[in-house]
């Protein structure tokens, strides 16, 4: 039997690498964005975000690029996109509403009501964007309402996990593969999508739609507690003067526990783990279980407080002044590998002080352009080095390699005072201190 064609809807962090990661599977694809931007920059095989691996990834697969595969192609066309896919993976955002906690499903919604009346045959609408458990049921209905080819055109759910800076690695290995399905035939084909992955022995886990959704939320309701639970931590360090980071080295030698996802800082952020959680506490709140997710409000709540801290500190090193100072930020994306800025911590807690009256100067590898979109009014460096010539401080708030690597000594000529403040807990105290730099960090004591 001939392989199934592929469609992928929505062509963001998650949707054009799984559109490049099914090309390399050997699939034909076809993906649909509705930024026309986004679509022209693909396909000249040119990545819409940085993203390691990918642009690689779309040159050896988007039609069009000299001695590509030809396999990945790209379409405006709703009716083109149901006439060729046998599955559509659908990967639009569903970002938090404004002004309240819940998911905004209307893009996802949009997309299927777009889809759905061009399904003319047999077909299968896979779900991979993160939503609200109950959607897919919903959904499901939605599409046999809407499909031509009625309970011929069935939806599974099947939850993404990768880690954006890591994206194509985890979509082409991930480490486990999870789908909720309403019958054999959904279950049949994406067997068949994920034959490689699955004949490199990956977990493939079948469960039904509310399971499938669920397994994806409590991933990141799990990965943010771990985050502020270690930060909860620091909080402790400070008022009792201990160190974090020994503290979080040692508890995770205990198997059980583990050395991942505790690194005290600034805190987490991004387009998902503080968006999901909030999401969570909605739903649970509408199903009328709120009480089993009380405990997520204070994640959230601990790990603002983290931003919080960290401008604080920030005052303080400025003698409690921030009015005209000048403050060098290294880091504006929420993590490194990435040129995301959605909900950074770094770029909140730059605009923070920014708005509090200092000058405010942002260095960021990857992420100068996204973070000059939402905050114009921040002062921009080209390098580190002119980022802190003449700063009164230096706060380090994302943890890029680069910054591991600057010279502690040839940055110290350019500062006006050597006074570094570490927001991520990544850069070396002893070699700071040694070059004549007043070092300080979350959670941990200053000498
Ligand atoms: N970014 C990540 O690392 C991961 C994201 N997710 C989930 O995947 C979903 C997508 O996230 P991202 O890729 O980060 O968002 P994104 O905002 O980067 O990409 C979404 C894309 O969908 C497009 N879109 C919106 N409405 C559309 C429509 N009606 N038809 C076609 N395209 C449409 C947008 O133009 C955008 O390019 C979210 O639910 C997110 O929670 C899940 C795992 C990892
Ligand atoms: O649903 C999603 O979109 C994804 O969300 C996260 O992935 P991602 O947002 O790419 O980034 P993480 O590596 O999880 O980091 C999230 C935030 O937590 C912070 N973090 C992480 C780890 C840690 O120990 N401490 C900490 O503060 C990071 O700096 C970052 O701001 C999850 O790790 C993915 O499994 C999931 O698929």
């Amino acid at each position: 039997m001939a392989s199934p064609k592929i469609t992928v809807i929505g062509l963001g962090y998650l949707g054009a690498t799984h559109a490049a990661a099914m090309a390399e599977l050997g699939f034909e694809v076809l993906g649909l964005d509705v930024v026309p931007e986004k679509m022209r920059k693909l396909e000249q095989g040119h990545a819409p975000m940085f993203e390691p691996g990918l642009e690689e990834l779309l040159r050896a697969h988007v039609a069009g690029v000299p001695g590509s595969t030809g396999r990945l192609r790209f379409t405006d066309s709703w009716e083109e996109i149901g006439a060729f896919g046998d599955v559509h993976f659908v990967c639009v955002n569903t970002p938090q509403k404004h002004g309240e906690y819940g998911c905004d499903m209307s893009y996802v919604d949009r997309a299927v009501d777009s889809l759905a009346p061009h399904l003319h045959g047999p077909a299968l609408v896979v779900g991979k964007s993160t939503v609200p458990v109950g959607s897919a049921e919903r959904l499901a209905a939605r599409i046999t309402e809407l499909a031509p080819a009625g309970q011929d055109a069935e939806l599974a759910w099947n939850p993404e996990f990768l880690r954006e800076g890591f994206a194509v690695k985890d979509t082409l290995h991930p480490d486990r593969i999870v789908v909720g399905v309403g019958g054999p035939r959904g279950e049949g084909l994406l067997r068949e999508v994920y034959a490689r992955p699955l004949a490199e022995g990956t977990p493939f886990l079948v469960a039904d739609f509310p399971t499938a959704e669920l397994v994806k939320t409590a991933a990141n309701s799990f990965l943010a507690t771990k985050i502020s639970f270690i930060n909860a931590m620091a909080e402790v360090c400070e008022t009792a003067g201990g160190d974090v980071v020994k503290l979080a080295e040692a508890i995770g030698h205990d198997d059980r526990i583990g050395h991942k996802f505790l690194r005290a800082g600034i805190g987490f952020g991004g387009g998902c783990l503080p968006k999901d959680i909030r999401a969570f506490m909605a739903r649970a709140g509408e199903l009328g279980a709120s009480e089993a997710l009380t405990f997520l409000r204070e994640v959230d709540s601990i790990n603002m407080r983290r931003r919080a801290q960290m401008v604080e500190m920030a005052r303080e090193a400025l003698g409690g002044a921030l009015l005209g100072k000048r403050i060098a930020v290294l880091g504006a994306t929420f993590k490194p590998d990435s040129d995301d800025v959605r909900d950074s911590p770094a770029l909140n807690v730059a605009g923070q002080l920014h708005l509090q009256g200092a000058q405010v100067t942002v260095y960021d590898p990857k992420g100068m352009e996204n973070a000059r979109a939402v905050f114009p009014t921040l002062g921009y460096a080209p390098s580190a080095r002119d980022a802190v010539r003449g700063a009164d401080v230096v706060l380090h708030l994302t943890e890029w390699s680069e910054f591991r690597e600057l010279d502690p000594a040839a940055l110290g000529e350019v500062a006006a005072t050597r006074h570094i403040l570490d927001g991520r807990n990544t850069l070396d105290p002893a070699l700071w201190r040694k070059a004549g730099w007043t070092f300080r960090a979350l959670g941990r004591p200053t000498l």
